[in-house]
C-alpha cells in the first residue's frame, strides 16, 4: 500500500516499509542498548530504535493530543508500505503515565521498525536518517547469560511493614464504604555492580514469560500478563486479570494454591471489579462486547491469575486506540472502584509516585491497529547511560477482607519476575 499526504502539499518525510521474508532470529537481539524499543510475544511483535519523532505529553486530554500529533505526522509522510499487516508502515510506540494528566506520558516514532507478524518479517525506516541509524547490530543471544554480579537492594517509597500499613488503611476505608476497590502498590530500588543492558533483561524475560509481552520504552521494561486493548480494524480486545495466587515448587502444593485461586471469593470479587471496569468504559464505543461470565486460570512462572479475554466490534464513529485508551484507563485491574474514589486514596496513601508504571504500553500504527498492555512486572532503569539501578515496582487489589501480609507476600511475588530476569 502507497499513500501520498495531500493535507500539506509539501511531503518531506518518508516511511518505507521492506519484506524481508520468511525469517527466525530473534528480533530483540537486533535492538541497540540505547534507546531500545520493544512490544514481543512468542517471538513476534515489534523492536524499534531511533527517533524521527517524540511527543512528551502531560495534562488533561494528553492521550487525544498524542492521537491528534501522530495523525498529523502520519498526514505529512509519504508512505510505501508493501507488507500491509498490522505493525507495518509507520509505528508510534507509547509509554502513558499512570496518572496522563499529571505525569509524563513519552511517545516515539522510532527511525528503525523490525517486525515480525504470522511468520513475516519486515523492516520501516522512517525520517532522513543516515544509513548508520539503519545498521543492525547484534547483541549475542549469549550474553544474556552474563553475569551483573551482585544485586543490592533497599526500600523505596515505604518499607515493607509501613505498607502494611497503607494496606490496613485501605482495608478500614473499605469497611467504612469509602470504596470497593483499590489497588496499591510499592517500588523497590536495586543496584548492580555492573551496568544493566536493557537487552539482557529483555531477552530474558521474553524467555520466561514467552505468554507475557515483553516491552521496553524509554527505560520501562518489563513482561506484563496484561492486555489493555488491541484492535485490529474494527476488532477490539483485551486480556484482563486481577485476582492472583503463588506458585509453590512442590508439585501437590502448586495444585493446591490453583485450585484454591480457583475457588477464591475474594479473588473473584477482585476479579468482578475489574471486569466491569473495562467492560463499562469500552461498551459505548462498540456494537457488541463480549464479557465471558466466569475467568478462566492463567499460570505464570511465579504466579496464577484469574483471566478474562474480552472481545468487541467497534462501532463506526469510535476514537482511535490512544482515545480508546483514555477512556478505559485505568481500570479497576490498577485504579479501583468507584475509580475517582480509588485514584484519591492512592495519591493519599499510597505515598509513591507510579510514573508509567501500571499506564498503557505498546504501539499503534497509522491505520489505527495496535496493542497496549499495562506496564506490570517491570522495572524503571534511572542510572542513565551505562547505569546500574533500577526501581522495580508490584501492586495488588485490595477489597473488604485483604490480608496486609498476604497482599506484601503477592507483591513479593510479582516483583519475582523482574528479579529473576535481573539475577544469574
Ligand atoms: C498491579 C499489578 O497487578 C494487577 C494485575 C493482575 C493481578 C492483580 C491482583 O491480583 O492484584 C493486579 O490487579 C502488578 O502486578 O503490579
Amino acid at each position: 500500500m502507497e499513500y501520498v499526504s495531500t493535507a500539506t502539499g509539501t511531503t518531506t518525510r518518508e516511511v518505507v516499509t521492506t519484506p524481508l521474508g520468511r525469517r527466525r532470529s530473534d528480533l530483540l537481539t537486533k535492538l541497540p542498548a540505547q534507546g531500545a524499543l520493544a512490544w514481543v510475544r512468542d517471538g513476534e511483535g515489534l523492536v524499534g530504535w531511533g527517533e524521527a519523532a517524540r511527543l512528551e505529553v502531560t495534562g488533561p486530554g494528553a492521550l487525544d493530543r498524542a492521537e491528534r500529533w501522530f495523525a498529523q505526522w502520519c498526514a505529512d509522510t509519504r508512505v510505501d508500505d508493501p507488507v500491509g499487516l498490522p505493525g507495518s508502515g509507520p509505528v508510534l510506540f507509547g509509554s502513558v503515565a499512570f496518572d496522563p494528566e499529571r505525569g509524563t506520558s513519552v511517545f516515539v516514532v522510532p527511525a528503525v521498525v523490525l517486525g515480525r507478524r504470522d511468520g513475516q518479517t519486515w523492516v520501516t525506516t522512517a525520517g532522513d536518517h543516515g544509513d548508520d541509524d539503519h545498521e543492525v547490530t547484534e547483541f549475542p543471544a549469549q550474553a544474556a547469560d552474563a553475569s551483573i554480579g551482585r544485586l543490592t537492594y533497599a526500600d523505596g517509597a515505604l518499607d515493607a511493614v509501613t505498607w502494611c500499613g497503607v494496606v490496613s488503611e485501605a482495608v478500614r476505608r473499605i469497611g467504612a464504604g469509602d470504596l470497593g476497590k483499590v489497588v496499591l502498590a510499592r517500588d523497590v530500588l536495586v543496584t548492580a555492580d555492573h551496568p544493566l543492558d536493557p537487552r539482557r533483561l529483555l531477552l530474558r524475560l521474553a524467555a520466561r514469560f514467552p505468554s507475557c509481552w515483553t516491552f521496553a520504552v524509554e527505560g520501562l521494561i518489563g513482561a506484563t500478563p496484561e492486555l489493555l486493548l488491541r484492535r485490529t480494524g474494527d476488532q477490539v480486545g483485551s486480556r484482563v486479570l486481577a485476582g492472583t495466587a503463588a506458585r509453590s515448587s512442590d508439585p501437590a502444593a502448586d495444585t493446591a494454591l490453583g485450585a484454591g485461586l480457583a475457588g477464591s471469593a475474594k479473588d473473584h470479587a477482585e476479579h468482578r471489579y475489574a471486569i466491569d471496569s473495562l467492560a463499562a468504559s469500552l461498551r459505548p464505543f462498540c456494537t457488541d462486547l463480549d464479557v465471558p461470565s466466569r475467568p478462566a486460570v492463567l499460570t505464570l512462572p511465579n504466579v496464577r491469575h484469574l483471566a478474562t479475554d474480552v472481545r468487541g466490534t467497534l462501532a463506526p464513529d469510535a476514537p482511535g486506540l490512544l482515545g480508546l485508551l483514555a477512556a478505559v484507563h485505568p481500570t479497576a485491574a490498577v485504579g479501583g472502584t468507584p475509580r475517582a474514589a480509588a485514584l484519591d486514596l492512592i495519591r493519599e496513601i499510597e505515598g509513591m509516585d507510579r510514573g508509567r508504571y501500571a499506564g498503557p504500553v505498546g504501539w499503534v500504527d497509522a491505520r489505527g491497529d495496535g496493542e497496549f498492555g499495562l506496564a506490570l512486572r517491570c522495572a524503571q532503569l534511572t542510572g542513565g547511560a551505562g547505569g546500574a539501578e533500577a526501581r522495580l515496582f508490584a501492586g495488588c487489589g485490595i477489597v473488604g477482607d485483604s490480608d496486609p501480609m498476604a497482599e506484601l507476600a503477592e507483591t513479593q511475588a510479582k516483583l519475582a519476575a523482574v528479579q529473576a530476569a535481573l539475577q544469574d
